[in-house]
């Protein structure tokens, strides 16, 4: 991603009049919009605004776009795919010694419908393997105190038996995370806040990375068996690679029509999360989304949800919140409420 640091802007109210609480929109989208990054870090602030104003529109309207020039080097992907692809071929018993269900903070192993992302369907149809923070390449560190109820370390298979697996994990965990930490300005000034706004609240990446197998479908298809059924993301926001020329993300527009995210070569998709529809009363948009892969290939994607640090409270931004749209969510700290997503997801197989 772009190295230079933007300076911080502010842009006053003034300047901006709109209350942004106006803006929740139940408008319908044909297409997922394509936000290039490229010259993004210049501290051009004409520039900075025009593209916060592109995200403002993705998040208001459709909830997902696709970013290009995103800075994540292609080799760092290719190597955390290779790993996921070795981990995965394991023997069960190597995999299930990682199972998700044997640690306190969601980390490891998700068997075949070992989630169920909608409590409608029988089971998710992908394998999964989760990470979160750990040691950053600046040796920044945490307590497990900063992290509450998600407080925990990783795990990881033998070294032995995956060689390579944790460093190409932790590769892509962070250059993923810096974009995440580069992208929120973005969102603050896309919120008419100052650049800054978030920087308090991300001092400890509460980001999880899945690394996700997709076995093909074929066949009869059951609805209620499927890749990943229906569902929001529980976070800020996420950033997604999806493996090329695989089809297999569906979001879902306000007329119920599953929209395909097909993959773009060299691009990313990133979605609103339910913790930004919780900041912004719903004017930023957490899209229902789901994937179902029926190409007779094998596929594999890596999700990473960025969310505050689990301390804070998802509170609604008083310019989301007038007399006409009062906050419709109740206060909560992110580490309660993406642990209680989370036990949500797995108690099916618990
Ligand atoms: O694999 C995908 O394309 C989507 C994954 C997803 O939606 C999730 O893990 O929350
Ligand atoms: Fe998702």
């Amino acid at each position: 991603m772009p190295a230079i640091a933007p300076a911080p802007q502010h842009i006053s109210q003034s300047q901006r009049p709109l209350l942004l609480g106006t803006m929740r929109t139940e408008s319908a989208f044909d297409e997922i919009p394509v936000i290039d990054l490229h010259g993004a870090a210049a501290a051009d602030a004409g520039a900075r605004r025009e593209l916060a104003d592109q995200i403002r529109d993705a998040c208001v309207n459709v909830g997902f776009f696709y970013v290009t020039n995103h800075g994540i080097p292609e080799p760092v992907t290719l190597h955390a795919l290779d790993a996921a692809k070795q981990f995965f071929s394991l023997p069960d018993d190597a995999k299930t010694e990682l199972d998700i269900h044997k640690s306190t903070n969601f980390k490891g192993y998700t068997a075949l419908l070992g989630e169920n992302s909608n409590p409608e369907n029988r089971g998710d149809l992908h394998e999964g393997f989760d990470l979160g923070w750990e040691q950053f390449e600046d040796g920044a560190s945490r307590s497990a105190a900063d992290d509450g109820p998600m407080a925990g370390a990783n795990v990881w298979p033998d070294e032995a038996a995956v060689p390579g697996f944790r460093a190409a994990a932790l590769a892509y965990y962070h250059a993923a995370v810096r974009l995440g930490q580069f992208l929120f300005p973005l969102f603050a000034l896309a919120l008419d806040l100052p650049e800054d706004f978030f920087s308090d609240k991300i001092t400890k990446p509460a980001a999880i990375m899945r690394l996700l197998y997709y076995p093909p479908q074929d066949g009869a298809v059951d609805d209620r068996t499927i890749g990943i059924g229906a569902h929001t993301d529980y976070e800020c926001f996420t950033i997604l690679w999806q493996q090329s020329g695989i089809e297999a993300l569906q979001v879902l527009n306000t007329t119920g029509k599953w929209i395909d995210a097909v993959p773009i070569p060299g691009s990313l998709v990133v979605n609103i999360g339910d913790q930004f529809a919780r900041w912004t009363n719903d004017v930023f948009k957490s899209t229902v989304h789901r994937a179902v892969n029926r190409t007779g290939a094998e596929r594999y994607s890596i999700p990473l949800f960025f969310g505050t640090d689990y301390n804070v409270k998802l509170e609604a931004l008083p310019s989301c919140v007038s007399e006409d749209m009062p906050a419709k969510y109740e206060v909560v700290t992110a580490g309660d409420y993406v642990k209680s997503r989370l036990e949500e997801t797995y108690a099916h197989s618990k």
